[in-house]
């Protein structure tokens, strides 16, 4: 699997360092020398001229960092002021402050010193990482409000935000849902993402989001007991997206001499007199997906309005739940899409055929609502895990109260119960791959196998009928014989990409036709496709910082002179 791709809890991330370290082969205080050198790297190579920086230092470890990148910035001829707390952090971060301390004073942590000392190039956030518990309160609470100013200078955060929950994207002690914090330009994270990177607000405020390598490989078997999450993201390439060595190519490229029905037969239903659009763009998004066949399946008394283009698509008349069995004795229908511009009752008839078939199934929309509709106790009776279940926030909250309940309860302690616990829940209780969607989609099969995929530069794409298109992308991919989770993720992310390729002005008419191109470029093998608008990303990677690391050194040994005490603050 590609590096930086998988995603660990915090409780995963400190398992994994706590058997590096008791392996013997590398100490805390090591692996805390390599955070900060990263970080203090991928600031040098952003922000290349000596400046002034501020490095605000927390209690624990993550304060631990912040001595270390004070250090090889001053080495780096910056000027720094450092404040910190007089507390006893455990023995790594203590030999990092104290080693600081053989340079330069450390100020007291509050908003009062800090507003004392704002006018400069650089803030370094390391008052909190992985190790929050709970809500901030007192001087360190104000100092972290002082942190949500956009007038700052660019923040850097170590590992993240100070204040954020990086299992959930919450802030512990505030209301979820409208609930900012601390904001970064840029965001230095260690080893893997965690889920608070990508989920709700953290998604938003930690700005360009870098993940170091800190030498944690050896160990990553230590989190492998747990159920796996990957990220999805754009820029990272993962065994769902079919580059050319990749499972999903050769499905994604059909063979020259494959018969129609090799690609699968999608059945999308659709519903009564003039509620047919969104069934419609569902099944234009599975006709451009590569689905061999598609049928609309509207009543009879709503055929005659799906006449005209695209002639590509069938249309046969479902009557009722009777009808569509006996639709379905065609052993060559592989998937079904039931609920997009349906109507909730005739969604609650079709769903226990759609359903007896054990065919691989999108339930979206009216379908979603009529499941909700169920008694409790039977809500999930005949869902299997070939169904995929993709609910906005809202149809979640209808046919799981209990967790959309604790979804947006405020919590002081943390860590705060996450879309990604919501969508794992869910799905073993649905016993179905449930997509939660939204800028940060969940994809959750029923043992607990998840995908994450966020978009913060999207707007556009929260527009009518583009949930109807996903469903068709999805129903598209189920009948090109893609594995759900695998479906449901490609699908994510070809929606994305289309919407991105689009660009502002985009309408859910529009993301189908854009999917051609899209394939074809990821077919050539394009890797442009997975760039923000198209653009390869003039990237730093680790090897430039590594690079960069070696340069240091040999410079810390040339020129001793840069190992001097910290410089007066005056004059620019
Ligand atoms: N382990 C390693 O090998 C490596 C770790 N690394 C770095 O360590 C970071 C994790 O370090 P960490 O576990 O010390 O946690 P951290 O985020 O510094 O904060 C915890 C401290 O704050 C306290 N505290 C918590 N909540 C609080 C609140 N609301 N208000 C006030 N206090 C609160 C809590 O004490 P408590 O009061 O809960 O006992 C504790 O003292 C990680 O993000 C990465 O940057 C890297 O160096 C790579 C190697
Ligand atoms: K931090």
């Amino acid at each position: 699997m590609p590096v930086g791709s998988e995603i660990l809890t915090t409780a995963q991330m400190r398992a994994t360092e706590s058997a590096a370290m008791s392996s013997g082969r590398v100490t805390g205080a090591e692996l805390m020398e390599r955070a900060g050198r990263a970080v203090a790297g991928h600031i040098r190579l952003r922000w290349p001229r000596p400046g002034r920086a501020v490095v605000l230092c927390g209690p624990g470890n993550n304060g631990g960092d912040g001595y270390v990148i004070a250090q090889h910035l001053h080495r780096a001829g910056w000027q720094l002021r450092v404040l910190g707390l007089a507390n006893q952090p455990g023995p790594d971060a203590a030999q990092m402050r104290q080693r600081w301390q053989e340079i330069g004073p450390i100020l007291p942590l509050d908003a009062a010193t800090f507003a004392g000392v704002q006018d400069c190039d650089l803030v370094i956030d390391a008052i909190f990482g992985t190790g929050l518990t709970r809500a901030p309160t007192g001087p360190i609470a104000a100092l972290l409000a002082a942190l949500t100013d956009p007038s700052l200078p660019p923040v850097v955060a170590v590992d993240c935000p100070s204040g954020l929950c990086l299992d959930s994207g919450g802030w512990p002690g505030r209301d979820r849902g409208t609930a900012t914090g601390a904001r970064a330009r840029l965001t230095v994270a260690f080893d893997r993402p965690k889920p608070g990177h990508v989920l709700e607000s953290g998604a938003f405020r930690c700005g360009e989001l870098v993940i170091a390598d800190i030498g944690l490989g050896d160990w990553h078997h230590i989190a492998s007991n747990a159920p796996q999450t990957l990220l999805l993201h754009p820029a990272i390439p993962t065994p769902w997206l079919p580059a050319p060595q990749g499972p999903a190519f050769s499905l994604l490229a059909k063979p020259a001499d494959g018969h129609k029905f090799l690609s699968g037969h999608a059945l999308i239903l659709a519903g009564g007199p003039a509620r047919g659009g969104a069934a419609r763009l569902s099944a234009r998004a599975a006709l451009r997906v590569g689905a061999g066949l598609v049928t609309l399946a509207p009543p009879v008394d709503a055929l005659a309005e799906h006449a005209g283009p695209p002639d590509a698509l069938m249309r046969q008349p479902v009557e009722d739940a009777s009808d569509l069995a006996d639709m379905l004795a065609d052993s060559r229908i592989t998937a079904l899409c039931l609920g997009p511009g349906c109507g909730i009752e005739r969604a609650a008839g079709l769903l226990p055929s759609a359903l007896a078939c054990g065919r691989p199934c999108v339930l979206d929309a009216d379908a979603l609502t009529a499941l909700s509709q169920r008694p409790k106790a039977e809500r999930f009776r005949d869902l299997h895990d070939k169904v995929i279940l993709t609910p906005h926030m809202g149809e979640f909250a209808r046919l799981f109260p209990d967790l959309a309940n604790r979804l947006v309860a405020a919590d002081n302690t943390g860590p705060l119960f996450s879309r990604l616990d919501a969508a794992r829940q869910a799905a073993s209780r649905a016993r179905a791959v449930l997509l939660l969607k939204g800028p940060d989609t969940v994809i959750a099969t029923p043992d607990g196998s998840a995908l994450i995929h966020t978009v913060t530069d999207l707007p556009w794409l929260a527009t009518a009928g583009a949930g109807d298109v996903l469903a068709g992308l999805i129903a598209g991919l189920l009948a090109r014989s893609l594995p759900p989770l695998q479906a449901a993720g490609l699908a994510v992310q070809l929606h994305a990409l289309a919407a991105r390729r689009f660009g502002p002005g985009l309408t859910a008419d529009d993301l189908p036709d854009q999917i051609p191109a899209i394939l074809r470029d990821l077919l050539e093998g394009a890797s442009g496709v997975f760039e923000r608008g198209g653009r390869k990303k003039t990237g730093i990677d680790e090897m430039q910082v590594k690079e960069l690391h070696a340069r240091i050194e040999e410079l810390a040994v040339a020129n001793s002179f840069l190992e001097r005490k910290l410089k007066p603050w005056g004059g620019k």
